[in-house]
C-alpha cells in the first residue's frame, strides 16, 4: 500500500522519480533500488527524515537501530535531531567488543548481523531501521538480538522502500511496519 503524502511535502510520483533502479545487480534477475539518488536530491532526503521523525512519535520509540550499511544514512540524522541513542547493527567481524549475532538469509544470499552487548540499555524500545525491506531476513535477525539478547522491545520497524511481494509482513508480525513507498513487484 502506498503512503498518504501530505500536500507540502514531495508528492508521490515525484519520491518515486527519485530512486534509481539498476536491473541485474548486484546478480542477474535483481532489481536493484538505489536509495544513493535520494542522498543527492535534497528535498527527498529531507522527505524520508521528515516522514521517519513522525514515527519516532507515533511508536513511542527511545532508541534508533541501524542496519549497515544503507540503514545508517537515514538513522544518524535522525537519531542526532531527536537527542536519542543510535546503535549500529553490522557484518560480523566490524564491532569491536563482546558483541551478540545472528545469522540470516538474504534475497541474494546469506549473512550475519551483530550488535555490541554494551549499545542497548536493557528495557529500551527500539526502532529498526535500514533504506529497504525486501525478505525481512535482516531486520528479523536483528528483532531477535534486541528482543532475545538486548531485553529490549521492538517499537517498530522502518523502512524507505518496502517490497512486500518478497514476503516481509509474515517474517516482521511482531511489531508495526513503516514504510515509505512499496512496489509491488519486478
Ligand atoms: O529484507 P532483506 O531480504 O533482508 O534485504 C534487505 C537488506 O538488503 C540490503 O542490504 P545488504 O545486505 O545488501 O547490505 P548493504 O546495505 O551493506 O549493502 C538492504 O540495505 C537491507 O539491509
Ligand atoms: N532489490 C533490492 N534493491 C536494493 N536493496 C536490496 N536489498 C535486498 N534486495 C534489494
Amino acid at each position: 500500500m502506498l503512503p498518504d503524502v501530505r500536500e507540502r511535502d514531495m508528492n508521490l510520483k515525484e519520491f518515486d522519480e527519485s530512486i534509481r533502479r539498476v536491473k541485474d545487480f548486484p546478480k542477474p534477475g535483481i532489481n536493484f533500488y538505489d536509495i544513493t539518488s535520494i542522498l543527492t536530491n535534497s528535498e527527498a532526503f529531507g522527505y524520508c527524515l521528515e516522514q521517519m521523525n513522525l514515527w519516532i512519535d507515533e511508536l513511542e520509540v527511545d532508541t534508533l537501530l541501524a542496519v549497515e550499511a544503507r540503514g545508517f544514512l537515514f538513522a544518524a540524522p535522525l537519531a542526532q535531531m531527536r537527542k536519542i541513542p543510535l546503535v549500529l547493527a553490522r557484518k560480523k567481524g566490524k564491532l569491536p567488543g563482546k558483541t551478540w549475532c545472528e545469522e540470516y538469509s538474504l534475497e541474494y544470499g546469506t549473512d550475519v548481523v551483530c550488535i555490541q552487548q554494551e549499545d542497548i540499555a536493557p528495557g529500551s524500545r527500539v526502532l529498526l531501521i535500514d533504506d529497504l525491506i525486501a525478505t525481512g531476513g535482516t531486520l528479523k535477525a536483528t528483532a531477535a538480538l534486541v528482543k532475545n539478547q538486548a531485553r529490549s522491545s521492538l517499537a517498530g520497524y522502518a523502512a524507505v522502500i518496502g517490497l512486500p511481494f518478497l514476503g516481509y509482513e509474515k517474517h516482521l508480525d511482531d511489531a508495526p511496519i513503516r514504510t515509505l513507498i512499496n512496489y509491488q513487484g519486478e
